[in-house]
């Protein structure tokens, strides 16, 4: 983890773009309470298919206008001509983004199809960022700590990973999970290939347990035994799997942090309460110059 020491901590919340008009007054709620806590940035994702894409388009650029944190705007090859990433690299620019999170992505649910680019892996994203505007953008990339389901093996990921990060990515952001160690091994496997830029661990909070099962389940991220069974057993008591999933998930952010992690992502998912929490206990306004809400003046809704 040595390489991961020297960086400033980076730390940073994931949105999705909303569907509804509801969806929306809600993320600008949640945005509003997250930025007094002074993240780096807010993330935006970016589906499959055209109008996911356009609201994406929507969220970032109200983040920027609107927000006192910069917008990350996910960007994914799969599905995009090269000549539609470029307008949509060139668009950005020119709305004053600085930060881009340049991914291969997933493809189209059920389909085994290899999507409609023409661009087949994350490094070509980068080295077309790149071509199209230079220095101008923050680059970040993916990392998989457990490993891309697509990957014929995990040697041939992790070359993979070292080859999207020497195409010029400045700092990558980790899939979730729940057991530290896979994230120390895959830095370590980084550093000793040469890799030093920042590996920030993703960190998906838990406040909907069934749902974010399901969701591991669909991107071979590992759901402990231990997690999945005590949350099995508070079926019904929401607020025992609420209490137990901030006290789960602070206690890794401490570990990641006291070992040298340079930051935390989290997966907000356009919430704002868990998040809250976790970030009081781990005493993170005094690191960004944030300001935090007190437990007792939040009311974190219990786990369904
Ligand atoms: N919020 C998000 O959407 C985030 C997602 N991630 C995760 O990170 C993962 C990896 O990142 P991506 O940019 O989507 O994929 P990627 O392009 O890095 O890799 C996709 C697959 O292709 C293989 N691959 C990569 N480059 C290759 C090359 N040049 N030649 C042959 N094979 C190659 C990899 O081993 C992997 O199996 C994502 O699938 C995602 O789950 C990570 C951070 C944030
Ligand atoms: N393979 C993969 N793809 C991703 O898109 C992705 C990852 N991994 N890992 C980390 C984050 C987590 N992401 C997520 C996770 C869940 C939702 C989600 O639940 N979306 C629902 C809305 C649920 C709601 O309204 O509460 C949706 O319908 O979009 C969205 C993005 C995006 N990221």
């Amino acid at each position: 983890m040595e390489s991961q020491k020297k960086h400033p901590r980076v730390f940073s919340f994931e949105f999705f773009p909303p569907k509804t008009d509801e969806g929306a007054e809600n993320l600008k709620g949640t945005r509003e309470r997250l930025e007094r806590l002074n993240p780096a940035y807010f993330s935006v994702t970016f589906g499959a298919g055209g109008s996911t894409q356009d609201r994406t388009f929507e969220t970032v650029i109200d983040i920027q206008r609107n927000s006192t944190a910069d917008a990350a705007p996910h960007l994914s090859c799969i599905d995009a001509s090269r000549d539609r990433l470029k307008q949509m690299i060139l668009d950005y620019k020119e709305q004053g983004v600085k930060y881009i999170v340049a991914l291969r992505g997933d493809r189209p649910s059920g389909s085994g199809s290899m999507g409609q680019g023409e661009l087949s892996y994350a490094n070509e994203l980068v080295e077309l960022i790149r071509e199209v505007t230079g220095d101008h953008f923050y680059i970040e990339v993916g990392a998989y700590p457990e490993f891309h389901p697509e990957a014929p093996d995990a040697l041939t990921d992790i070359e993979n990973f070292v080859r999207k990060a020497k195409a010029g990515a400045d700092s990558a952001i980790t899939q979730f999970f729940y057991n530290a160690d896979c994230y120390y091994r895959f830095v370590e496997d980084c550093e000793k290939r040469g890799v030093d830029i920042p590996i920030v661990p993703g960190i998906m909070p838990l406040m909907n347990f069934e749902q974010q099962a399901r969701f591991a389940a669909a991107c071979k991220a590992d759901m402990p035994r231990w997690l999945a069974q005590r949350m099995e057993a508070w079926k019904d008591d929401p607020q025992s799997r609420m209490e137990y999933g901030i006290d789960v998930v602070t206690r890794l952010c401490e570990d990641l942090l006291d070992n040298g992690a340079p930051g935390i992502h989290f997966y907000a998912l356009n919430k704002a309460p868990v998040v809250e929490r976790i970030w009081h206990n781990l005493g993170l306004s005094e690191q960004t110059g944030g300001e935090v809400r007190k437990p007792d003046e939040v009311e974190v809704p219990a786990q369904p």
